[in-house]
């Protein structure tokens, strides 16, 4: 799209979620430095009014701040000069009973900007276009259906004339896609799901490739699964998007197959020919047509919830002496994956945290994970109980998106260092009922610094970490790097972080009203650079607080992990706005 190319090159705005359509998160703002960073005051706040799970952040188009909530997602525009005074306030009217469907809080990630109007979409899977200056409805879409575990988190992307949006229930049994509405009107344009025949999927065998070669066998969406589960194959696609526009080709990953059951998967009872495609897939789709260019599967037949959704990075770096065109993946299942984004030929696949236990390593020619038999759910061709698996279901990097700074070369991702005991056992589909199957128990990687997250810098030429900053609870919030050599982040106890993105060395922290899950941005007001964060506590990390849990295997296992986290902070939701004193 035109206009978001030109707003996002001009660093005063913060135009996308992700800064721009490469997903960098990079800043080429220079006021606030590593001498000067730790003088930060915050310049104004402000209180959404909704106390769960706050994702994303703050949009910021000229001088005005868009900024959105969970469940019940008001939207509201605020005066960045008047420092967050209200110009509108939005607030759908949604029917309550999505909540208990909404798998991981009820979170969301965020608006999108694009020709004049602010898309996102609703916990009930409405999408909505507002007018960007008056916060009146410009149209509706339905994007799925709430009583069949659909729901809608995701931050949708806005590509030349259309809206792509994928769709969360991947624990409710929901087959996944992507759709393309178009922006003028909201009329559905494309719809590709994540599984099934070639013909949904729009893949062509013969052009598609995989590794670089066409995938030759028909319909795999559909025979590398046990019967019929592929109508209930999860792949649901509630990560991030990201876009290279000179390929015109929109990147972005599918979650995990169906029930966590294994063994309901299989096909005969073997791992081997049941890979469930396309889940936990990265897919490389046309923008206009959503035809797939290529697709890599990462986890092929998942046995630990390890949805492969996470943020598709584009940037250009040299591997092995030789310049790329890379995709720069940190999956939920240990390894950061660096792709040709071009080909989808696998250049690099590497374990971006040491605990990752799960496989041995990556085959570089097929692409496969080394599983180890011990750390299987799946052991014995049937439903198998394994202890201490690394990483747990919460991934060594969930939702929250990483960074990468041009300038250092670098990648900096916020990641977790959780470990898992995982319980499958069998589960009967009922449409918007649970269909998950197994029981999880998580606590922190033992054998290392005692904490459970770490803020990492990656080199994903190398596939090595750089440096690595140990934190007590789970970096669940998305990082920023500036051309100031700073880079941001925040803590689940409420800490907005800066670090050297040299060496890591923490320059300054500051708490905030409450626990943070948000990404950090920054832009241009009056003339100096600020720090925007959104603060509120939940997600899948903070899902005891946000939903009031304690049994340390309620929210799908996560509870047990961050159980002392209510000692450090409360439900909140809260925007911090920095800057540095005159
Ligand atoms: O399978 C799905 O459809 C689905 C949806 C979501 C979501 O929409 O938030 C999450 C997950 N899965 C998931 O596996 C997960 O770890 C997760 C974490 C979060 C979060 O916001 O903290 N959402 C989700």
């Amino acid at each position: 799209n035109e206009e978001v190319m030109k707003l996002q090159k001009d660093p005063n705005n913060w135009a996308m979620q992700l800064g721009d359509y490469s997903g960098k998160r990079y800043s080429t703002l220079d006021q606030i430095t590593t001498q000067n960073v730790k003088n930060l005051k915050v310049d104004w706040s402000f209180s959404t009014g909704v106390l769960r799970g706050h994702e994303g952040g703050p949009l910021v188009i000229g001088d005005v701040m868009y900024v959105h909530t969970p469940f019940p997602n008001i939207v509201y525009a605020l005066s960045i000069k008047d420092k967050g005074k209200i110009l509108w306030k939005y607030e759908p009217r949604q029917d309550p009973n999505v909540i208990p469907v909404m798998c991981c809080d009820t979170v969301n990630r965020g608006v999108t900007y694009a020709d004049g109007k602010i898309f996102f979409g609703q916990a009930d899977n409405t999408v909505v276009a507002l007018d960007a200056k008056t916060g009146k409805e410009v149209w509706k879409a339905q994007n799925g259906d709430a009583s069949k575990g659909e729901t809608l988190t995701a931050n949708p992307i806005v590509v030349k004339d259309k809206l792509l949006v994928g769709i969360s229930g991947g624990e409710f049994g929901v087959r996944g896609h992507l759709t393309a509405y178009n922006i003028k009107d909201g009329k559905q344009v494309w719809r590709a799901y994540s599984t099934g025949p070639d013909k949904d999927v729009m893949i062509d065998p013969q052009k598609t490739t995989m590794l670089g070669k066409p995938i030759g066998d028909r319909d795999l969406g559909v025979s590398t699964w046990n019967g019929d589960e592929w109508k209930i194959g999860g792949g649901t696609t509630w990560g991030w998007y990201t876009y290279d526009p000179e390929l015109n080709l929109v990147y972005y990953g599918t979650g995990n197959p169906g029930t966590w059951n294994p063994a309901q998967r299989a096909k005969d009872g073997k791992r081997e020919g049941s890979d469930n495609k396309w889940s936990m897939s990265i897919f490389a789709r046309d923008a206009d047509t959503g035809a797939v260019k290529w697709v890599f599967q990462k986890t092929p037949f998942d046995e630990w919830d390890y949805d492969g959704v996470n943020e598709n990075i584009l940037a250009d770096i040299t591997v092995k002496g030789k310049p790329v065109k890379a995709l720069v993946n940190f999956d939920r299942n240990g390894f950061g994956y660096t792709l040709d984004r071009v080909t989808g030929e696998l250049l690099v696949a590497e374990k971006y945290d040491p605990a990752v236990n799960w496989a041995t390593h990556v085959d570089m020619k097929t692409g496969r994970p080394a599983v180890v038999d011990k750390f299987s759910t799946f052991a014995n061709g049937t439903d198998t109980n394994s202890e201490g698996i690394c990483p747990a279901a919460l991934g060594s990097k969930d939702q929250q998106p990483a960074s990468f700074s041009p300038d250092t070369g670098m990648f900096y991702v916020p990641t977790n260092h959780i470990c898992m005991d995982y319980e499958p056992f069998e589960v009967s589909y009922s449409a918007g009922q649970p269909y998950v199957g197994a029981t999880l128990s998580m606590y922190p990687a033992p054998n290392s610094h005692g904490g459970m997250g770490n803020f990492i810098a990656f080199d994903a030429t190398t596939g090595k970490i750089v440096w690595s900053k140990p934190e007590p609870f789970a970096v669940w919030s998305g990082a920023l790097t500036t051309k100031g050599g700073v880079g941001f982040y925040g803590t689940l106890e409420g800490f907005l972080v800066a670090v050297d993105l040299k060496d890591g060395k923490e320059l300054y922290r500051f708490k905030t009203p409450s626990g943070i899950i948000g990404n950090i941005n920054t832009f241009v007001a009056d003339g100096k650079q600020h720090i925007a964060v959104l603060s509120g506590i939940g997600g899948w990390a903070g899902i005891g607080l946000a939903a009031g849990l304690n049994d340390p295997q309620a929210g799908l296992g996560a509870v047990g992990a961050h159980a002392s986290l209510g000692q450090y902070t409360n439900l909140g939701g809260v925007l911090t706005v920095f800057t540095l004193p005159d």
